[in-house]
């Protein structure tokens, strides 16, 4: 009778629409992704929706085939209802009631292009979807995939701080594709399944700020010689370059980060649930090293990042490595904070 009589605080906050805040394990979230018509957008929705996790998927994008890509996955048997937001005017009811907000909108690179050569063009998208997120869901995890990332989340990190609402926590640069790469390339080294490769990149994603620890891979690298790691790393740190050449103006990698992206949210939904252990590579605020903001692994919790849990020693020539990277990180941590105090 009394079951019956008195309901339970989360359904009645559910029935409400209001989001359950009990303190039990909550295992259904709402995921919005920004830029879901694009390249990475779509297919990084495709993976999303079929995360059970997921019971809202909010599909925004300024492109109008957006609403299309909405009712196209809502026909997939999965539990996740998905809604289509086209245009700056349907960006609010996206966010809101977000739990994490995925941002893969911008421009990709073209053959010959740096990912700085972005910045012009993507701090302001940045910019005004971080705005947004601060006005609607101020507690929302925000994954920033848009390049420059180095640049972008020192950029959302100052929109957060104007609206009064920043968690350096729940600010996360997504660098999950250079891991998923290192783990790759080093599984086909060493003929292994990669998934069973584990390996720490810290520093940024571009160029020299891309640092793979290869003395810290489990298993350990099969490379005999110095040479070889170098080549190695460069190759990791190219990877991106190497996408772009590959697909002659087509873009840049859409696929294989759909994927990471695909894996730190799910990683982020996981920890926010109240799973233990969730580690994951990510592009953080940080005071490991002179660069404000560094990447590297860090344990994913209830409230985003939990703990931050270092770098561990590196060898002679990974501290070179990290010297390089530290004045361009620095320089491409100016950069966004500049545009975003303007
Ligand atoms: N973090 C990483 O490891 C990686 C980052 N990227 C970056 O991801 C970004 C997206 O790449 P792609 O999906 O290949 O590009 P794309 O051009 O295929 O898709 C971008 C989407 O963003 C949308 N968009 C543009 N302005 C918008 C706005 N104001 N609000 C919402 N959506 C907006 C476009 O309409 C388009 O659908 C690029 O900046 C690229 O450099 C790409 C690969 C890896
Ligand atoms: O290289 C690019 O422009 C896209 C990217 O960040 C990557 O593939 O790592």
């Amino acid at each position: 009778m009394f079951s019956r009589a008195i309901k339970p605080v989360a359904s009645v906050a559910a029935q409400n629409g209001l989001k359950n805040f009990s303190t039990s394990s909550q295992k259904n979230f709402k995921v919005v992704v920004a830029g879901a018509a694009g390249g990475i957008g779509q297919p990084l929705a495709l993976l999303l929706k079929q995360n059970k996790l997921v019971t809202r998927l909010a599909l925004y994008d300024i492109a109008p085939v957006t609403p299309g890509v909405g009712v196209d996955l809502s026909h997939m048997d999965t539990p996740a209802k998905v809604t289509g937001h086209q245009g700056p005017d349907q960006l609010a009811d996206a966010i809101k009631g977000a739990d994490v907000v995925v941002i893969p909108a911008g421009v990709p690179r073209k053959p010959g292009m740096t990912r700085d050569d972005l910045f012009n063009t993507n701090a302001s998208i940045v910019r005004d979807l971080a705005a947004c997120v601060a006005k609607n869901s101020p507690k929302a995890i925000i994954a920033i995939i848009t390049n420059p990332v180095n640049s972008m989340v020192p950029i959302a990190s100052e929109v957060m701080k104007k609206a009064g609402v920043y968690d350096p926590n729940r600010i996360l640069g997504v660098t999950t594709l250079d891991v998923v790469r290192a783990a790759a390339f080093i599984g086909e080294i060493n003929g292994v399944d990669p998934q069973t490769v584990s390996i720490p990149v810290i520093g940024g994603h571009s160029g020299v700020t891309i640092i793979p620890l290869l003395s810290q891979s489990k298993p350990a690298v099969k490379l005999s010689d110095q040479g070889k790691i170098d080549a190695l790393t460069k190759r990791i740190q190219e990877a991106g370059t190497e996408v772009v050449k590959a697909k002659a103006g087509g873009g840049s990698a859409t696929l294989s980060m759909a994927y990471a992206g695909a894996r730190l949210t799910g990683s982020v939904l996981r920890g926010l649930k109240g799973e233990s252990n969730v580690v994951e590579c990510a592009y953080i605020k940080s005071d490991l090293t002179e660069a404000t903001y560094f990447a590297n692994p860090v344990v994913l919790g209830k409230n985003g990042v939990e703990k931050n849990l270092g770098f561990g020693s590196l060898n002679d020539y990974e501290k070179q490595l990290l010297k390089a990277a530290i004045p361009e990180l620095q320089k491409n941590i100016k950069t966004g904070e500049d545009f975003a105090k303007k």
